[in-house]
């Protein structure tokens, strides 16, 4: 995807963890300069950190943040985020465009929230936007201009792939791609405790496991690749790839991991109606 410029500044209110990991991809890219992003935080040795690591500009008062923003991105809990978009509202001016990263409070909480002249997008980002590797859904409500959705992408191509979607499609990719680095992650370290269980040293084991995933990715990544002749590459017929693919499948594996995107969608939905209630009685 052509990459278009970034408006800026670009406003990230919370400086947590996904903010960060947006912080670096953005300046990774060489399309967004320290100086173009005002981070938001509530303590101040958060904000010292994000200002030494990044060069950006940290603030505490998320209403001046707002103020002349090219796009405000949300990154704050769900419990804060309703009071947030409380303060800011009075500063929010026609034609802005506010994204929500929050994973469980739906757009038509967040358009009831949020003053009629803005647009409202809801993007689903996960931690591989940090090195521009993200896949990033994004969902429109429904006052959105289509600048504001350029503008949108235009972020999310800075750090990766922005994907248009529905909200209930949205919704499973919090089960999917959102969460789904830790589960890559969680399986790197069940292939080295299996090393480790048959005698390896825990450090190599490590070390090992962690190399196979970077490889295996590597190879996913080049143009063409698809997994069943990936795997075909490896696993010769009646050979020992085979059997551990078999016992792999013997055991459950598409179970198990269908069994945690469920839940983890389930959380989502029953998240979502929480606050679509709690969004319907006044604070
Ligand atoms: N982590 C992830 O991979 C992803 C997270 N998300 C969503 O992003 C949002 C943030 O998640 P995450 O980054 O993990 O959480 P974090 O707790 O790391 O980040 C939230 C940050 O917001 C700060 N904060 C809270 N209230 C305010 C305020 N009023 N003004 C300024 N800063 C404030 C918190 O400060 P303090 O440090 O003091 O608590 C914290 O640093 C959530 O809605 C989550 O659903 C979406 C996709 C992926
Ligand atoms: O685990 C969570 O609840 C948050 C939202 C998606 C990723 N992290």
């Amino acid at each position: 995807m052509a990459l278009h410029p970034v408006p800026s500044p670009v406003a990230l209110l919370g400086g947590g963890k996904i903010a960060e990991a947006l912080i670096q991809g953005l300046l990774r890219s060489g399309l967004v300069r320290p100086s173009d992003v005002r981070v938001t935080v509530r303590r101040s040795e958060r904000g010292e950190a994000l200002r030494s690591r990044h060069g950006v500009h940290v603030l505490m008062d998320n209403a001046q943040a707002v103020r002349g923003a090219g796009v405000v991105l949300l990154a704050v809990r769900q419990a804060q985020l309703r009071d947030l978009m409380a303060v800011i509202s009075p500063a929010l001016a026609p034609g802005q465009t506010v994204v929500s990263l929050s994973a469980d409070v739906r757009l038509a909480q967040l358009e009831a929230a949020l003053p009629s002249f803005v647009s409202v997008i809801r993007a689903m980002p996960h931690t591989p936007v940090r090195v521009g590797a993200g896949v990033t859904p994004l969902t429109a409500g429904t006052r959105v201009m289509e600048a504001a959705k350029r503008a949108v992408e235009s972020v999310f191509a800075a750090t990766g792939q922005p994907l248009w979607m529905s909200e209930e499609a949205l919704t499973v990719c919090t089960g999917v791609s959102c969460t789904g680095p830790a589960y890559v992650f969680r399986f790197v370290e069940a292939l080295a405790q299996a090393a480790v269980a048959h005698g390896m040293d825990a450090a190599e084991a490590a070390a090992l496991a962690k190399g196979t995933l970077i490889g295996a990715a590597k190879l996913l990544a080049e143009p063409d690749a698809a997994t069943p002749r990936l795997i075909a590459e490896i696993a010769t017929p009646g050979g020992i790839t085979e059997a551990g693919l078999l016992a792999m499948e013997a055991e459950g594996l598409p179970r198990v991991v269908g069994e945690a995107v469920s839940v983890a969608i389930q959380r989502t939905r029953e998240r979502a109606d929480a606050n679509a209630a709690a969004y319907s009685t006044p604070k």
